[in-house]
């Protein structure tokens, strides 16, 4: 793996970064809610061709699909009825890619090897399964290595509420995860993180530097967006706090501001820089973070808390006094502490019913049960602590 120091200033971070993920959200994709805005879009291929040309490697994560849909399926908003936002991604997908497919051809040099993209729509499914999650990852860097700019969206036609992803600031990180990105830049439709929300704000101070993880950026993001847009200000700082799993670290900047990305190459200190000062996660417990939707929770006496907190140990059935959940082998659950409080999550070894008849058990007194594989409840391999 390429060696990221975190405590390197902001200036060298971005001039020496070589694998940047790009999102560009909604608002800014279909300027507020209008159909798909050739002209600005135009304007980040130019750069992202730039990009590519002086080196680096880019992956882009673009919404739009549905504000694309609604507005060529001449509809007035944005549907509440999946069924019909379904079919909206599904329209809106195609134009968003044949728009990019042709920028690409229109904004380059025609005497230089042409930069394709390349469509990857994920589900929540593709990044459940640790072997899928692989694929991804090798379906991605061949691409990277072909010179093609892979286009990444949530495959928002066949997801639902309960499964997606929901919004692409947290694909996008999961995304920096699974390839090591050296950046991850969000563009939206403020100048970055404000100490308010600039909207209802208009004192609001823009934050420059931050770390990622930061206590106060939960609380100063709120969960307001632009209504055309989905995850807000909120998902973006979260975002970041979870690209700093893999030493990542993240700008928030306004993609209206000209040349944005070309000025973030060049060292400018534009928008809000998140700096990636968390513990780095190894690749599998990476993996484990990007899981977002557990199966079940297991509730933990004091001791097991310890054991697997200060000790880094697997948790055995001894410390498990309740279970929540229909969940199976390998499924993830969720570790809550005696005051209720999710302190870890893992990959369960044991079916719940296998977990219920254990509950407070000591190893020996299980240890013939044929159901009871590998004798620990979460192996310390496949637990995450928060
Ligand atoms: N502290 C904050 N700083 C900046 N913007 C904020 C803040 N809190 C909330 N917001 C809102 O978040 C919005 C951007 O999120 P969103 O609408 O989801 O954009 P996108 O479509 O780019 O993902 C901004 O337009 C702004 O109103
Ligand atoms: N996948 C959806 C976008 C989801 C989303 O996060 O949108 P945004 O908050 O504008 O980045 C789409 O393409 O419409």
């Amino acid at each position: 793996m390429r060696n990221k120091s975190p405590d390197k200033s902001r200036n060298l971070l971005q001039t020496k970064a070589q694998r940047w993920v790009i999102k560009i959200g909604s608002s800014l994709l279909t300027d507020e809610g209008r159909g798909l805005d050739r002209k600005s879009i135009g304007g980040w291929v130019r750069q992202i061709i730039a990009l590519r040309r002086s080196g680096i490697e880019v992956i882009l994560v673009s919404s739009g699909s549905v504000s694309a849909g609604v507005q060529r399926l001449g509809w007035s908003q944005r549907p509440a009825n999946l069924k019909e936002r379904q079919a909206a991604a599904s329209v809106g997908q195609s134009a968003l890619i044949h728009t990019y497919e042709k920028l690409l051809r229109e904004c380059d040099e025609p005497n230089e090897m042409p930069i394709h993209c390349g469509q990857v729509l994920l589900t929540h499914d593709d990044l459940r399964s640790r072997r899928r999650y692989l694929n991804a990852r090798s379906a991605l860097l061949t691409l990277l290595e072909m010179n093609v700019l892979p286009i990444i969206n949530e495959n928002d036609t066949v997801s639902y509420n309960a499964i997606n992803l929901g919004d692409n600031d947290t694909l996008a990180a999961v995304v920096s995860n699974l390839l090591d990105a050296d950046l991850l830049v969000i563009l939206t439709d403020q100048d970055g993180v404000f100490n308010a929300d600039p909207r209802s704000n208009p004192d609001a101070q823009l934050l420059t530097e931050v770390n990622a993880g930061a206590a106060m950026l939960e609380r100063i993001a709120g969960s307001g967006g632009s209504g055309v847009g989905t995850g807000g200000m909120l998902a973006k700082v979260r975002a970041a706090t979870r690209a700093a799993r893999s030493g990542t670290s993240t700008i928030i900047a306004n993609g209206r501001c000209d040349h944005v990305l070309l000025r973030i190459r060049d060292g400018e200190a534009l928008g809000t820089f998140i700096h990636a000062r968390l513990p780095k996660l190894d690749a599998r417990k990476r993996w484990l973070a990007g899981q977002l939707r557990a199966r079940g929770t297991l509730h933990l006496d004091a001791g097991a808390v310890q054991a697997l907190k200060q000790d880094g140990g697997s948790l055995l059935p001894v410390g498990v006094t309740a279970l929540e959940g229909n969940f199976h082998r390998g499924d993830l659950v969720l570790c809550k502490d005696p005051d209720g409080n999710v302190f870890a999550r893992g990959l369960v070894n044991w079916d719940a019913n296998v977990v219920q008849r254990c509950l407070g058990k000591k190893s020996a007194e299980i240890a013939d049960d044929p159901d009871v594989a590998e004798g620990v409840m979460i192996h310390r391999d496949n637990l995450l602590i928060h």
